[in-house]
């Protein structure tokens, strides 16, 4: 067995944490699947593609959209997960009181210079997102809006390379298959 560092019961409560916070949201798609499929989806991926075997990585996917999306606090996070998994979720955090455009960009500029543990985060959250627009049309949006996602998402993963092969990889059979690699 590969050594566990996080005990079971810490990363049930980080599992658990997550879907209290994300329960009363819906993802956009036609279906509304419960917002809490895309974090767990986001853990599953860096631990059953991404080979991540660091448990703090895989709390920190958990927990990725809580501060942003819901009224989840780094203080909370911190005080119940430690400074590591706090510090991921910081650094994959949008600040939400900017701009969309400015939102946008900065995650451009910001996945550059990111610690290599947020990467692999970031990396696994836009794969379950593009992952999800192959299939789906979010609620309200165009296929134009859609394919403006894709390029966009391309420029967040062209900063983010060199961290993970696989994870990469499946990325940029995505981006084939959309023309833009
Ligand atoms: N593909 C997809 N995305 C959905 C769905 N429901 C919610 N989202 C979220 O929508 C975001 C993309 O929509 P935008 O309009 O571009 O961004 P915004 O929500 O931040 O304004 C993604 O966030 P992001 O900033 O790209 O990443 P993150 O917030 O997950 O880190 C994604 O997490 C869904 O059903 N399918
Ligand atoms: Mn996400």
């Amino acid at each position: 067995m590969e050594v566990q560092l996080i005990s079971i019961s810490l990363f049930m409560k980080c599992v658990q944490f997550a879907a209290h916070k994300h329960r009363d949201q819906r993802r956009k798609d036609p279906f509304e699947t419960p917002y809490i499929n895309h974090p767990v989806n986001v853990a599953t991926i860096l631990a059953s593609e991404g080979n991540v075997k660091d448990e703090e990585i895989i709390m920190a996917a958990l927990l990725h959209d809580t501060v942003e999306d819901t009224a989840t606090t780094f203080e909370e996070i911190e005080e119940l997960f430690g400074p590591v998994v706090c510090g991921i979720v910081r650094e994959v955090t949008d600040d939400k009181t900017l701009e969309k455009q400015e939102r946008k960009r900065l995650q451009i500029v910001h996945a550059a210079t990111a610690s290599h543990k947020a990467k692999l985060v970031k990396l696994a959250d836009k794969l379950d997102n593009l992952r999800d627009l192959l299939v789906n049309t979010p609620k309200g949006w165009t296929l134009e809006r859609k394919e403006e996602y894709f390029v966009w998402a391309k420029e967040v993963v062209d900063n983010l390379r060199g961290t993970n092969a696989v994870l990469e990889g499946k990325l940029d059979a995505i981006f084939k298959q959309k023309n833009l690699l």
